[in-house]
């Protein structure tokens, strides 16, 4: 192996996604089989030492692809030559919490998380968001990382659009790799818009191959717009394997590429694209190529999705509001 080993920083080490994500990391599904990784694991003080058990077992799991694996508790060391980074370590909502409490209590996270990412992160540093609420989490890190070129934060609807492949596949009775072009618009809440006008099921548009106007406003929107609350209530906790899943997903095909004729959902800062207002961190339909994304142009917008799209915009306009309100960006 002459390849240099990846610094993949991985906050909230020792939570849920961190115990399906680190291994999936470590055995080259985040990068690909060939490239080596080094795991930096940033915990609160309290859950390093659960940090330490994970560590202990990705060792006993004896990747060939992992190089080496360090713990903080200290954002500044865990950044330190990170190339990627997967911020997954966030305060949940606890009873009677508002959402205006929620995000300033993470804006203590984000804000020096960011700092830290624009002092000490790898010149290539590419950023993935998971910890809520995602996309303004993202927009914080971002907001206080004025070094770091703005592309690099994203954050993740990649599990949404997972999600709405396999409701579209399971409604038109095809493997989920016969849709092309899924796409979700706006924030990673339940005002999120899964859009399947542009979709393809076997090369034909999806919305007219289903034929189920109704089904697609009363079964389909909700049913992804609401599968994170679904899974609470059915499991107990919030989704964890399948938003490491999705994680891996997103950085997988930043760095190697959307397939030629296809693209993916990711929360980017907007450019202006599609009415949304420039610099929120909204879900786009987008192209990787070399390492960069692209939002896909020329897609033609009806009122239907035009206000469902409006509609989640507003509430990141809303919670940018907020934590500017409270001196977070
Ligand atoms: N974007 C998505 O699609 C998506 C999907 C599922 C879950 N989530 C979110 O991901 C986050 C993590 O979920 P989980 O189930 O792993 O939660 P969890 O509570 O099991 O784990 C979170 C971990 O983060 C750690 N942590 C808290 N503050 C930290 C800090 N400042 N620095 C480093 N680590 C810190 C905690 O100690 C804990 O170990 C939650 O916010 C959840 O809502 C997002
Ligand atoms: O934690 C949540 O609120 C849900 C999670 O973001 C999910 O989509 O599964």
């Amino acid at each position: 192996m002459t390849r240099t080993p990846v610094n993949v920083t991985v906050t909230g080490a020792a939570g849920q996604i961190g115990y399906a994500l680190l291994f999936r990391i470590a055995s080259g599904q985040l990068l690909g089989a060939d490239v080596p990784v080094r795991l930096k694991l940033l915990e609160i003080p309290q859950a390093v030492k659960a940090a330490e058990g994970t560590a202990m077992e990705l060792e006993d799991a004896a990747f060939p692809l992992l190089t080496g694996i360090d713990i903080y508790d200290d954002p500044n060391a865990a950044f330190d030559g990170a190339n990627v980074a997967l911020l997954v370590g966030a305060r949940p909502r606890t009873k009677g919490m508002e959402r205006g409490d929620l995000l300033e209590a993470n804006g203590g996270i984000f804000k020096p998380q960011g700092q830290a990412i624009n002092a000490h992160a790898a010149d290539d540093v590419k950023v993935l968001v998971v910890g809520n609420p995602a996309n303004t989490n993202a927009l914080i890190a971002q907001r206080n990382a004025p070094d770091v070129p703005a592309e690099r934060f994203t954050a993740m609807t990649r599990l949404d659009h997972n999600r709405a492949l396999a409701q579209l596949a399971k409604k038109a009775g095809v493997s989920v790799a016969d849709i092309k072009k899924m796409t979700i618009w706006g924030n990673h809440s339940a005002t999120q818009y899964p859009d399947i006008f542009h979709a393809e099921i076997a090369g034909k548009n999806a919305f007219e191959t289903v034929n189920d106007r109704a089904w697609v406003e009363n079964d389909f929107i909700p049913t992804v717009a609401k599968r994170g609350a679904a899974i609470i209530e059915a499991r107990g906790a919030s989704s964890a394997a399948s938003a490491a899943s999705a994680a891996i997903d997103h950085v997988y095909t930043w760095v190697n590429g959307t397939p030629e004729g296809d693209w993916t959902s990711m929360a980017v800062p907007s450019d202006g694209s599609y009415g949304v207002p420039e610099g929120l961190i909204s879900s786009f339909p987008v192209t990787c190529k070399d390492g960069r994304w692209e939002i896909v142009q020329g897609l033609e917008i009806d009122d239907f999705s035009r206000a469902r799209i409006d509609a989640s915009v507003k509430e990141l306009a809303d919670e940018r509001d907020a934590v500017r309100k409270l001196g977070l960006i």
